[in-house]
Parts: structure tokens; sequence; C-alpha cells
């Protein structure tokens, strides 16, 4: 929890805008401590009062801020960081969620010495189970860092890593609940194609992925071990694997992973597409 008196400036007011948001709010803190600051005045209003925060302009939120969240595309950095720089006043971090920005091009845009603290979150934030890795850059403080920490702690667990490691974390963590998804997806579709209704199908396979998450966490034993559990000499479940291992999925799963982090490279390395 982070002092009563923290002032938290939000630019962004999109997905992960909102998610860190309304994490902070449902660990406890005011309403008052949040400032978000939309690109379209209109719509950042009635976030920010669907959400219950204030919202402003980020020439006028910033200064004074304690921490300034970019929650925007890579796409809109530059310009968000050309809007945030005039406005920032000394001392304050400033904390990039966005994926394949990299700390240089920060602090390239911001005054120098800035304390930037470079983030990967993502969805499962919302409801208080977040997983963020955080890289901050050397000019941060112990107590900014823990600024930085204590914002994305309100969503969740946090665990800080070499920039180096950013890639991977966007293409297993950040991106990780979207292939979860798609799992949950094709296994409910799965359940429909075997007869079973709508519902019924969605409810067994959410509750399987919820039980098997806490199994995981719980009993800390290795997957193998776990799947083996599961797995009955000559049984049905044994039958199910062998068709996955036949269709590649671990081999799809790695290419998958290799193209979301080299996604995230590319972004590092400027080749930000326009759309
Ligand atoms: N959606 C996800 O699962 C995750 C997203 N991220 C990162 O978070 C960042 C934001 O992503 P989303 O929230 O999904 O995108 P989004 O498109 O939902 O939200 C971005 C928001 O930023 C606003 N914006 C753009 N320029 C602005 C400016 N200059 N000032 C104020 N607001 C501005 C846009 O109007 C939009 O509402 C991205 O960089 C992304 O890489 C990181 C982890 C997970
Ligand atoms: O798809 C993306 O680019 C963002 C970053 C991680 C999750 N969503």
């Amino acid at each position: 929890m982070l002092d009563t008196g923290t002032r938290i400036v939000m630019v962004g007011g999109g997905v992960m805008g909102r998610t860190v948001t309304a994490g902070l709010l449902r660990a406890g803190h005011s309403a008052e401590q949040v400032l978000l600051c939309g690109r379209d005045p209109e719509r950042a209003a009635a976030t920010a009062a669907e959400l219950g925060v204030t919202n402003a302009p980020t020439a006028e939120a910033v200064p004074g801020a304690d921490v300034v969240v970019l929650a925007v595309k890579p796409q809109d950095m530059d310009a968000a960081l050309g809007q945030v720089r005039p406005a920032l006043t000394a001392g304050t971090v400033v904390l990039s969620l966005a994926a394949g920005i990299p700390l240089a091009f920060l602090q390239a845009r911001l005054p120098q010495g800035t304390a930037v603290v470079r983030a990967m979150p993502n969805t499962p934030s919302q409801v208080g189970q977040g997983m963020s890795a955080i890289s901050p850059d050397p000019h941060c403080t112990s107590e900014q860092v823990e600024l930085a920490r204590g914002v994305l702690a309100s969503t969740g667990l946090v665990t800080t890593l070499p920039e180096r490691y950013q890639d991977a974390v966007t293409a297993i963590s950040g991106s990780g609940p979207a292939y979860l998804f798609f799992v949950v997806e094709s296994m409910i579709e799965s359940g429909v194609h075997l007869g079973l209704p709508r519902s019924t199908a969605t409810e067994l396979v959410v509750q399987t992925l919820f039980g098997a998450a806490t199994m995981l966490k719980e009993t800390g034993e290795h997957p193998t071990m776990l799947r083996e559990m599961v797995s009955s000499p000559g049984g049905t479940t044994v039958a199910a694997m062998r068709e996955l291992e036949d269709h590649k999925v671990r081999a799809a799963f790695l290419s998958a992973m290799e193209a979301a982090a080299r996604r995230s490279k590319d972004l590092s390395d400027g080749v930000v597409d326009d759309d």
C-alpha cells in the first residue's frame, strides 16, 4: 500500500490505464490519489468518471506527481513523452507499461536523470491477480523503485528483472493471458462438439483452469508431475495428449512465444508500424 499522500498520474485511459487505476482503488488507495489523462478529453473525462477518479490534461496533472504511469501504445509513446516532459518535476518516477519500449528510448525523451522504470504487467491485474516484471534504470533511488513497485503491487505480483529479459517477459506473462483464453475457447468449443450445452462446457473449462492454476500455486509441484497424475496408463488423457503431440502443439507454443518476443524486440529496435 502506498502512502496516502502519494499522487499517481495515469497517462492513457485504455485497457491498462483502467486496469491499474482500478487495481489501485481496489487495494484501498483513495480516488484523490489518482489523476487520469487521456488523448481525447471527452473520453478521458468519461473514463475517469466511470472509475471515480479525477481527469486533467497532462500539462496540469503531471507537475508534482510522485509517479507518472505511461499506459499508451508503443506507437503513441513518443507523442505522450513530448507532453509529459515539459510538465515533469524533479523526483517524479516515470513508470512505462509499454511493450518493446526500452529505458533508453524513454530516457532520451525525458530530462536527464529522470527516474524511469520499464514494466510489463498483464490483464489479470484487473482482478488483483496480475503478474508484472519491472526493470528500473540506474537513476532510480530505492524509494523510487518501491513507489513503482507499489503501484503494480496493487494489482498482483511484481518481480524485478534486468531489462534484457523484458521481451521474453512480454511474450510469456504480458501476452500470456491471451494464449490461455485461446485454450479455454478451444476447450469450450470441443465440449460443444461433444454435445455439451455451451454453458455447461464453459463452467467445466473455467473451473478446470482455475483448479489447475490453484494446484500449481498451492502444491508447488512441477507441471509434468501434475500432468502425470491425470494420465492413467492406456487411459483417456494419454489418448488426448498423443493427439496434441502429433499436432505439434508444444512446438507451436514455442514458435508463438518466439514470435511475440521478436515483435517486442522489433518495437525496441524502432520497427513500429503506424497501424
Ligand atoms: N493490453 C494488454 O494486455 C497489455 C498492454 N500493455 C501495454 O500497455 C500500453 C497500453 O495498452 P492498452 O491499454 O492495451 O492500449 P489501449 O489502446 O487500450 O489504451 C491506450 C490509451 O492511451 C490513450 N493515449 C494515446 N496517446 C495518449 C496521450 N498522448 N496522452 C494520453 N492518452 C493517450 C489512447 O487514447 C488510449 O485510450 C501499451 O503500450 C501496451 O504495450 C502491457 C501489458 C499488457
Ligand atoms: O499485445 C501487445 O502488444 C500487448 C503487450 C502485452 C500484451 N498486450
